[in-house]
């Protein structure tokens, strides 16, 4: 391994936080202490690089902290590094730093600003991908996205309960910007009734066969993603058109996604690509994204990351078989 070449990594989390974060910040101290490299933290994405605020890096400390959902170097989206005004100012702070190579955990959006910083900054840069809606191509889960789907089956959980004790309908709009994952996921596993997604149409054609002949004891659950196109009150409006004795609630589940203790599998995940990204520049490598693909680590170049806007055949499968 290589590891003469890098003395001091620059790290920072973007976007939406997503809980792992925290375990991938402490297993890339960890590994960069182990190689004699000094780690800086940037604060609040990239506005810290554009403000120069920056803090050191001690693995002993995050050690503490490893477990804590959120991001302990906070998180945020910058408008000003849109602009290359701010890209100039974060480029003057990595070089009167003497950071040599970057580590930025995000999403898709995190790593278009790095692809549009290296045409005026040629240090390394390594991304991870950390977002609740797991809709990054170049890995099978993001960070965040396990955690986020546990939070949300545990409220669906709750939400049944009542649901079932009044005969009502109940629909619950799970986040994903633009994406239907956390939905597939929460709807299949809470035995929702329907589940509607952005990448599908043929969802709310199956929702209102299927609640217009309600009439039952049971509770008739909905999951929504906020991203489909359709919409919460739009599809309760929809639904008392073609039902019109229904008791309806909608429940928006919204930032308690985001928030919480990640999961196991969140914490193992931010270990393992913490490690990864410290050893991909180590070895040489240049802006690509560390993720894992059928559970092997996997680097995956900047410009083939793209935002995926379609799930899996499998799932529509799934979305088929229990939606109808
Ligand atoms: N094309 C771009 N050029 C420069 N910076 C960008 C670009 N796209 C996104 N960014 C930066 O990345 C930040 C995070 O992106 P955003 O889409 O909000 O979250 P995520 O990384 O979770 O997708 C943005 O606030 C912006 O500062
Ligand atoms: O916290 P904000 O800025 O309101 O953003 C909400 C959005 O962030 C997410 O939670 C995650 O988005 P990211 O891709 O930025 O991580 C989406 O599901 C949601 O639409």
């Amino acid at each position: 391994m290589n590891t003469n070449k890098i003395k001091h990594i620059g790290v920072f989390t973007s976007g939406g936080d997503s809980p792992g974060m925290n375990s991938a910040l402490y297993a890339i101290a960890k590994t960069a202490e182990a190689t004699g490299i000094k780690v800086s933290g940037f604060r609040k994405g990239y506005e810290g690089l554009i403000d120069g605020d920056l803090v050191q890096f001690k693995s002993h400390e995050l050690q503490k902290l490893t477990q804590k959902g959120g991001t302990i170097l906070k998180t945020a989206r910058s408008k000003r590094f849109l602009e290359l005004e701010g890209r100039k100012k974060a480029l003057q702070t990595l070089n009167a730093n003497k950071i040599d190579a970057l580590i930025a955990i995000g999403g898709d959006g995190t790593f278009k600003g790095l692809l549009t910083f290296s045409e005026i900054c040629d240090i390394p840069f390594i991304g991870i991908p950390g977002t609740i809606d797991n809709d990054i191509s170049g890995t099978d889960y993001t960070l965040g996205f396990d955690s986020a789907v546990n939070t949300a089956i545990e409220n669906i959980d709750k939400i049944k309960d009542t649901a079932e004790s009044h005969n009502r309908v109940f629909i619950v709009e799970v986040m994903g910007r633009d994406s239907g994952y956390i939905a597939i996921h929460s709807g299949l596993t809470t035995g929702a009734d329907a589940i509607l997604i952005p990448e599908s149409g043929k969802d709310f054609i199956y929702l209102l066969d299927k609640v217009k002949n309600y009439d039952s004891e049971d509770a008739f659950l909905v999951v929504v993603s906020e991203g489909d196109e359709i919409g919460a009150e739009l599809v309760s409006s929809k639904i008392k058109e073609v039902n019109p004795n229904v008791d309806l609630r909608i429940t928006r589940l919204g930032h308690i996604q985001r928030g919480g203790n990640p999961s196991a599998l969140d914490r193992m995940l931010g270990i393992r690509l913490g490690v990864a990204s410290v050893n991909a520049l180590s070895q040489g490598k240049k802006n690509v994204m560390a993720g894992v693909l059928n559970n092997q680590l996997h680097l995956t170049p900047f410009k083939e990351v793209v935002k995926q806007h379609q799930v899996d055949d499998e799932l529509m499968e799934l979305l088929e078989l229990f939606g109808k």
